[in-house]
């Protein structure tokens, strides 16, 4: 269990936030229904696509593109990362969170790249009770970002660029699928470590109720995420209008595609809103990794008639911004559909 003094001050913003409003009530959460049927995400075996045989490799990259088109989310297993790299990433997660909030808050660590609940929050549905570092790629090899968590920052190179590579290939398959050679996206989208980046999440245990958020329900705005779990769960994403939770698997990493390959797809693929919801009793951990294009990257969909227009990465998210500012929370591609 964590020292008390390390987890920030969600109760007490969120109990603010809940009295602040004209009819206060705990629980925050509508629009909950899960799903109890047997839905489960699929599993993609990623043995196929890494080896030497044609026609596996032809079949799993038709597992990618359907479950990226069915549903926007998928589990892939045999998929290449050093399960010893997931386990020390987990190992120094835990240790960092345990710094103490004032700490953790103020002393710059990790690129200032700290944050917690929601503090443009004003309604309980849009605050997410946990707290993460939201570390661009750019500073993770940066020794003076570490501190004394010297251990972190060689695990977490090694981590970044094993997503980047998975991220890659699973690209790839995506582009390809579309009739595209990934060396003509590459001349027009640059994916690199300056915009790409890794989010460390911790969700603290929530002794007010089971019904908060722990992030509130979202879309990605990147071309594809990559997500590592730990075993309390808690995920869910959106299917067939209902709520479905992922059921964590030790051995899988969850991939998700964002708003950019919506886009790009012409909605093909599907960029899916998911959320995670708080355990009373257990905090919980992940890691996401984020593959993104430069600021000046032009999101264009591969075929005409485009249903959207065609937007920088920048536009993009002065837009996510500028919404949250204005209306408090995103509401993302739809703001880009030619009318
Ligand atoms: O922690 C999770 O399971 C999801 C995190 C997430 O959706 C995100 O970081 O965008
Ligand atoms: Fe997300």
């Amino acid at each position: 269990m964590y020292a008390f003094e390390s987890t920030p001050p969600l109760a007490q913003h969120y109990t603010k936030i809940v009295h602040d409003q004209a009819h206060p009530k705990i629980s925050c959460v509508q629009n909950s229904r899960i799903d109890d049927g047997c839905q489960e995400l699929p599993i993609i075996d990623l043995a196929g696509l890494m080896g030497d045989d044609e026609d596996a490799r032809v079949k799993c990259a038709s597992q990618i593109t359907a479950a990226s088109s069915e549903w926007g989310f998928f589990q892939v297993v045999n998929h290449g990362v050093n399960p010893e790299l997931i386990k020390q990433m987990r190992k120094e997660q835990i240790e960092l969170f345990k710094t103490p909030f004032s700490r953790k808050s103020s002393c710059g660590l990790l690129n200032n790249s700290y944050r917690w609940g929601s503090p443009s929050a004003t309604t309980p549905d849009n605050f997410s009770w946990s707290e993460a570092f939201h570390i661009p790629l750019t500073k993770i090899s940066d020794q003076s970002c570490y501190g004394e968590f010297t251990s972190l920052r060689a695990v977490l190179v090694g981590y970044a660029a094993a997503m980047q590579k998975l991220a890659k290939l699973l690209a790839e398959v995506l582009i390809k699928n579309l009739g595209q050679k990934l060396q003509d996206f590459e001349e027009t989208i640059k994916c690199d470590e300056t915009t790409c980046f890794l989010r460390l999440n911790r969700y603290p245990a929530c002794p007010l109720s089971a019904e908060i958020f722990g992030f509130v329900p979202h879309t990605d705005s990147d071309f594809l995420t990559i997500l590592h779990q730990d075993q309390v769960g808690g995920l869910q994403l959106i299917k067939d209008s209902k709520w479905v939770a992922v059921k964590p698997n030790k051995d899988a990493l969850i991939v998700n595609i964002g708003d950019l390959f919506q886009a790009w797809s012409n909605n093909l693929y599907k960029s899916v809103e998911h959320k995670v919801m708080v355990n009373p009793n257990i905090e919980r951990f992940s890691v996401a990794y984020f593959l993104c294009p430069s600021y000046d990257s032009l999101i264009k969909t591969y075929k005409q008639p485009s249903l959207y227009t065609n937007f920088t990465f920048a536009e993009y998210r002065a837009k996510v911004r500028e919404d949250a500012r204005l209306v408090g929370r995103k509401i993302g591609l739809s703001r880009f559909l030619r009318s």
